[in-house]
C-alpha cells in the first residue's frame, strides 16, 4: 500500500452548537504511513476516542477529511462504510465484545458471516492456533479467562486480515502478563502481515509497544515520539497533565 493508513486532514469534531459547543477535536492533522502502528495518548477528555471513532468511520467529522486506507470516506455512504468495516478495518476493545452465546471459533468467524463468507473450520482454527487458542475453539467467553478473550477478539480482527486495525485500550482489562502476551500479537500483525495499528491507551508502557505515540491535548496534537520508550512516554505525558 503507498498510502497512508489512515490520514485525518485539518479535521473539527464539534460536539453541540458550533460557537458555544465542546471541541472534541480542532484541527487534527495526522498521516499514519501503512505497515506502522500509532498510540493516541493525551489527558481525560481530550479527544482521543472522538480521534480513533471519525477515524474509522464510526463518527462524522465537523469540517476537514479522513481517508482511510487510500479511500476518503468523509462523506461515504453508510453501505460504504459498512463494507469497509466488514473488509478493511478491524476492532478491538477493552472489554472484548465477544458474543456470550457463541464459541470461540464462532466468534471469530462471526465477522466473515455478516460479510456472507463462509469461512472454513481450518481457517479459524488455524488463525486460534496462532493466538495459542487452538484447544479452546469450543470454549464460550465466559469460560475463557480476560487475556484468553481478548485473543480470540484479536483472531477475529485478524481472520478477515484488515488493512487498519483499531484499538480501544486493548489491554485495559488485562494483567501485565496478559498485556504482554497481546501486544506481542499486535505487533506480529504489523510487521508479519504488515498491517497497521491505531491504538488508544493511557499507559506509557502499553503506548512504548507501538511505533510512534501522538500526544492530544484540547484536541488538539500536542506532541509526538517516533521510536518511543515508556520512560519518555510518561515525561511527555506528565508534561501535558500538569
Ligand atoms: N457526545 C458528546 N457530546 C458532547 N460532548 C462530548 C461528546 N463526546 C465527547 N464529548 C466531549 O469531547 C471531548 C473529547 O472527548 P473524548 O471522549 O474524545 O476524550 P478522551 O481523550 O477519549 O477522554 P478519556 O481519556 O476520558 O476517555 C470531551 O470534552 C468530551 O466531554
Amino acid at each position: 500500500m503507498s498510502f497512508p493508513a489512515v490520514e485525518l486532514r485539518q479535521v473539527t469534531r464539534f460536539h453541540g452548537a458550533r460557537n458555544t459547543g465542546v471541541a472534541a477535536l480542532d484541527g487534527v492533522s495526522l498521516a499514519c504511513p501503512a505497515g506502522t502502528w500509532t498510540a493516541i495518548m493525551g489527558p481525560s477528555g481530550s479527544g482521543k476516542s472522538t480521534l480513533l471513532h471519525c477515524a474509522a468511520g464510526l463518527d462524522q467529522v465537523t469540517t476537514g477529511r479522513v481517508v482511510l486506507a487510500g479511500r476518503d470516506i468523509t462523506t461515504a455512504p453508510d453501505g460504504v462504510l459498512t463494507e469497509m468495516r466488514r473488509r478493511t478495518i478491524g476492532f478491538v476493545f477493552q472489554n472484548f465484545n465477544l458474543i456470550g452465546s457463541l464459541t470461540a471459533e464462532q466468534n471469530v468467524a462471526f465477522p466473515l458471516r455478516l460479510a456472507g463468507i463462509r469461512a472454513s473450520r481450518k481457517d479459524v482454527r488455524g488463525v486460534l492456533g496462532s493466538v495459542g487458542l487452538a484447544d479452546r475453539a469450543t470454549h464460550r467467553p465466559r469460560e475463557l479467562s480476560g487475556g484468553q478473550q481478548q485473543r480470540v477478539a484479536i483472531a477475529r480482527a485478524m481472520i478477515s486480515r484488515p488493512a487498519v486495525l483499531f484499538a480501544d485500550e486493548p489491554t485495559g482489562a488485562l494483567d501485565s502478563h496478559s498485556a504482554k502476551v497481546v501486544l506481542e500479537l499486535l505487533r506480529d500483525m504489523v510487521r508479519g502481515a504488515g498491517q497497521s495499528i491505531v491504538m488508544v491507551t493511557h499507559d506509557p508502557a502499553v503506548a512504548a509497544s507501538a511505533d510512534a505515540v501522538v500526544f492530544l491535548a484540547d484536541g488538539r496534537i500536542a506532541d509526538r515520539l517516533d521510536g518511543p520508550t515508556t520512560h519518555q512516554v510518561a515525561d511527555r505525558l506528565a508534561r501535558l497533565e500538569s
